[in-house]
């Protein structure tokens, strides 16, 4: 298996959402392919809504981190680093939340994240979770260069 895009860049991270070094954290692991990141996600039992499906802030959690991956892989093809002394080249400034359909706990969840617009200073991305086809909850992210200070 090819190796995800946090394990490339970001293998200290300690982020909850995808850092590979939060061993209690969901450690999502997104990969490119072409024009597009995917990941797959599959929740745990402790992340239930209270009605048997996936919870609205675990949701929000993998839809923001999953746009990051699409976010800091566009900065990277675009030469846009970290500036010194920090590790991450952009930060959420809004993530915009729609919960479509009930997502389901016992599955495997697909997530698709695609950039809009990207310049040094902000970049936007789409991003979505899918399952059977259908689209259970999606987001528009905004993304601001997170300076040193
Ligand atoms: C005190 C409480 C503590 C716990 C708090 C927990 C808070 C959470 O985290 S909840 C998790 C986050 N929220 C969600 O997952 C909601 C997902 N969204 C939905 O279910 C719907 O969009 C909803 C209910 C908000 C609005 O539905 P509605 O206005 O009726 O639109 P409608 O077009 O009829 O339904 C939309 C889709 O949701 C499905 N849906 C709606 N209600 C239900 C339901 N009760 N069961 C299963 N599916 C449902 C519909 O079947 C439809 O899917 P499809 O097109 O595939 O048939």
């Amino acid at each position: 298996m090819d190796t995800s895009h946090q394990q490339t860049y970001f293998p200290d991270l300690p982020c909850f959402g995808c850092g590979p070094a939060n061993a209690l954290g969901l450690q999502l692991q997104s990969f490119v392919d072409g024009d597009r990141v995917t990941a797959s996600f599959t929740p745990r039992p402790e992340h239930d809504n209270g009605l048997g499906f996936l919870n609205g802030g675990i949701i929000a959690t993998v839809l923001d981190c999953h746009s990051a991956a699409a976010v800091t892989h566009a900065a990277h093809e675009r030469g846009w680093p970290a500036d010194p002394g920090v590790p991450l080249p952009y930060v959420t400034a809004g993530l915009d939340v729609r919960y479509r359909r009930p997502t389901p706990l016992r599955a495997t969840l697909t997530l698709v994240a695609e950039v809009r617009e990207a310049s040094r200073d902000e970049i936007t991305a789409h991003v979505r979770i899918e399952h059977d086809g259908k689209v259970r909850a999606e987001a528009d992210a905004l993304w601001k260069r997170w300076r040193a200070r």
